[in-house]
């Protein structure tokens, strides 16, 4: 059944090259749902981290056994941590990804990307959840995100539901890592056990998300470099942006390398030629700026490692996937390469390198509150 999926990306209009919608924020079919469900009655191994079967372990309240407290490189979060006061915290996030999924394949991209987007400002903290209110300028108004994010209505369903099961117990922070995580699992994706007692920010910082988001058009010094900033290396770096294997891109983000990639009128030359014109006839030199264009063009609802298969061809959609393997500096040519042979090892690179990126800055103990809703501080 493997590519009941990829037929589908390959026959929509949402193949390579393809133009969907002018609107960022509507509905978009990139392919029916059962393919999601005949995976994962396939592959068994998935189900234990979507349905939470695994985590609990090595938990205890009372700190004697070998709860992964502190010293655990978690920062004092664990994978039981509501083992005991919402055992059933993840299976409502399941259930409330599977139906937003259905309604629209790409919200599990959208979901992936709230969690990055929150976890290098302030740290992972629902930061990024904030409305704008007295004391807080909402990141959601910064560069970045502005016209781009999305996904706050499912955050929003999710934590519903969980207030009704489990009041106050929940935070907002855990929510989208564990939306992020349901999301890559429902995509096709690898699971991983996730540690877990993130509380909420009582700030936002949108001058933050303008300085610690990387740009599109980043040179490969500036990816690792606002990377090392948060902690993370050129492996978490470059398995991370394979988060791009999901999802799309506005051709705003992309133009830039259509039709003056140096300040001298050229496109990008490191894009493949039919990829190039593609991408063209979806981002006109003006206007269009909204259209959206896959970042995997092969399979843009999988998650898989084809988009680092279609970097080695020239066929990276953003200038930051490009140079991944184009930017000569440090080891990424090198990992793009091993993560394009093997899909087994960018799976496992991926969930360790979320695991890290999920644990910077975790707000744990007295730190932070669990908010009743998500956008706005109790
Ligand atoms: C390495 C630096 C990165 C850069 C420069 C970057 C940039 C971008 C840009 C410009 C977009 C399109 C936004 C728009 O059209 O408005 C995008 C989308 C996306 N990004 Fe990244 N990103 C990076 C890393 C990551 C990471 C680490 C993840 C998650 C692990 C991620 C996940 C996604 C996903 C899933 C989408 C598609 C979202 C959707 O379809 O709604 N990105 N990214
Ligand atoms: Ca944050
Ligand atoms: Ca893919």
């Amino acid at each position: 059944m493997g590519d009941c999926c990829l037929h589908r990306y390959a026959s929509s209009r949402y193949g390579p090259g393809a133009v969907s919608s002018r609107n960022n924020s509507t509905t978009q079919k990139w392919t029916h749902f059962t393919c999601i469900h005949l995976r994962r009655l396939k592959t068994k191994s998935k189900l234990s981290g979507l349905g939470g079967g695994t985590e609990g372990f090595g938990f205890s309240w009372w700190g004697g056994g070998h709860a992964p407290i502190s010293g655990s490189g978690s920062g004092g979060l664990f994978p039981g941590y509501y083992q005991v006061s919402c055992p059933q915290a993840n299976d409502i996030v399941v259930s409330v990804l599977k139906r937003a999924i259905s309604r629209d394949p790409r919200m599990a991209a959208s979901l992936l990307r709230l969690h990055f987007h929150d976890c290098f400002v302030q740290g992972c903290d629902a930061s990024v959840l904030l409305d704008s209110a007295a004391k807080i300028a909402s990141e959601k108004n910064a560069g970045p995100n502005r016209n781009s994010l999305r996904g706050f209505d499912v955050i929003d369903e999710i934590k519903a539901e969980l207030e009704n099961a489990c009041p106050q117990t929940v935070s907002c922070a855990d929510i989208l890592a564990m939306a992020a995580r349901g999301s890559t699992v429902l995509s096709g994706g690898p699971s991983w056990e996730l540690p877990l007692g993130r509380k909420d920010a009582r700030t936002a910082s949108l001058s933050l998300s303008n300085q610690n988001i990387p740009p599109p058009n980043s040179t490969i010094q500036t990816l690792i470099s606002l990377f090392r900033r948060q902690g993370l290396n050129e492996i978490d770096l470059v398995s991370l942006s394979g988060g791009h294997t999901i999802g799309m891109a506005r051709c705003t983000t992309f133009k830039q390398r259509l039709y003056n990639q140096n300040r001298n009128n050229q496109p990008d030359l490191t894009m493949e030629r039919t990829y190039y014109l593609g991408l063209k006839s979806v981002c006109p030199q003006s206007g269009g700026d909204n259209n959206n264009s896959p970042l995997d063009a092969s399979s843009p609802a999988r998650f898989d490692n084809t988009y680092f298969k279609l970097i080695l061809w020239g066929k990276g959609l953003l200038t930051s996937d490009q140079v991944l393997f184009s930017g000569n500096v440090g080891n990424t040519m090198q990992l793009v390469k091993r993560y394009a042979e093997d899909e087994g090892l960018f799976f496992e690179q991926f969930a360790k390198s979320m695991v890290r990126m999920g644990n910077i800055g975790a707000l744990t103990g007295f730190k932070g509150e669990v908010r009743k809703n998500c956008r706005r501080v109790n």
